[in-house]
């Protein structure tokens, strides 16, 4: 019999939600920032560390963008991305679809094509390096305009065939998906897949015009989609899949400690729940602690461990083909490892 954690790290899986930015950790964001002689608001790395305590998701976001600020070259996307992909192939992950925040570097005058060349590198270098897949999700900044995102979605199309989706995320209430939608319906008429948070810190109709204006493949959160029993029914019966992130909920107060993590309530209500890390540089783990962390809090066993990392490759954009070759390696893992 596997013990808990070598099971979990050992479980083949996906990761659908994991904003590149977010994995930039303090020691890499120091050596950026000398390398490339950008100023940041920090002595030392245990100076940075001491600083991520948030009380919510604005808190947050302004310290990451800050933190963004040391990206200048191809070269440094580039070791971000390897950063990641290292971190996350030992922890088990097979494939992973990863959010980039476009305007956080534009709008400081970084062109997207060195943003582009930086982190296809970086997943090049992981498929050959740990057979790792990768896919990017380009995701807008809701707190930005609509014409912003317009933009945006201007200036990525010379790269279409690399993205394969667009995503929304940034600071949440005051900014609905509605606000979006043409972009989105744009974005859909390209062949691209649609995602958005919704329902991280906004409230369940913001989840419904995710579903109903956007026309969203998959709901990036979603956790506070619990609050309306008719919109849980209905994720459940379409299968909608969730990117949950645990640990994430518990540093941006969305929920009070991991022991109150609602994601075994999640998988009884029928919901695709999948686990994630988000932000691993700035929330305290990348996505193995995620699942050791609800899987302690929460009293999931091996069967709900299957069952999540079932999830997160039935909700990913892999082809069907892909899907059911994973599930097949999922399933004889499971089976030697119960
Ligand atoms: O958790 C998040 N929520 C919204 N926007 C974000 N951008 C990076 N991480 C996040
Ligand atoms: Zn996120």
């Amino acid at each position: 019999m596997t013990d808990f954690a070598t099971f979990i790290t050992g479980l083949p899986k996906a990761e659908l939600h994991l904003h590149i930015e977010g994995s930039l950790e303090p020691e890499l964001m120091f050596a950026l920032a000398a390398r490339n002689d950008v100023a940041i608001p920090f002595k030392t790395v245990d100076e940075v560390r001491a600083a991520y305590s948030f009380s919510n998701l604005q808190d947050f976001l302004d310290i990451y963008y800050a933190g963004a600020s040391v990206l200048i070259t191809e070269a440094d996307f580039r070791d971000m991305a390897i950063a990641y992909f290292d971190r996350a192939a030992a922890d088990g992950v097979v494939h992973a679809e990863i959010f980039f925040d476009p305007q956080t570097h534009t709008d400081r005058g970084i062109a997207f094509d060195t943003v582009m060349r930086g982190l296809l590198a970086g997943m090049a270098e992981a498929e050959a390096k740990h057979g790792l897949t990768s896919k990017l999700i380009l995701c807008f900044l809701r707190h930005l305009s609509e014409e912003a995102a317009f933009e945006t979605l201007a200036m990525a199309e010379p790269w279409l065939d690399r993205i394969t989706g667009v995503g929304l995320d940034s600071s949440e209430v005051g900014h609905p998906p509605e606000k979006f939608a043409r972009v989105f319906a744009a974005a859909r008429a390209k062949g691209l897949k649609l995602v958005a948070h919704a329902g991280e810190e906004g409230p369940p109709a913001y989840v419904l015009q995710a579903l109903d204006i956007l026309g969203i493949d998959r709901l990036d959160h979603g956790n506070r989609s619990l609050e309306d029993p008719v919109l849980t029914a209905r994720l459940a019966r379409t299968g909608m899949t969730l990117t949950v992130c645990p640990l994430s909920n518990v540093k941006l107060c969305n929920v009070a400690s991991i022991d109150e993590h609602p994601i075994d309530r999640m998988l009884r209500e029928g919901l695709r729940a999948t686990i994630n890390s988000d932000d691993p540089a700035y929330f305290g783990g990348y996505i193995g602690e995620n699942y050791r962390a609800a899987a302690i809090a929460r009293g999931l066993g091996k069967p709900e461990l299957a069952t999540l990392a079932r999830n997160s490759f039935l909700g990913s954009f892999l082809s069907d083909d892909e899907v059911a070759a994973h599930l097949v390696r999922l399933d004889a893992y499971v089976e030697e490892n119960a």
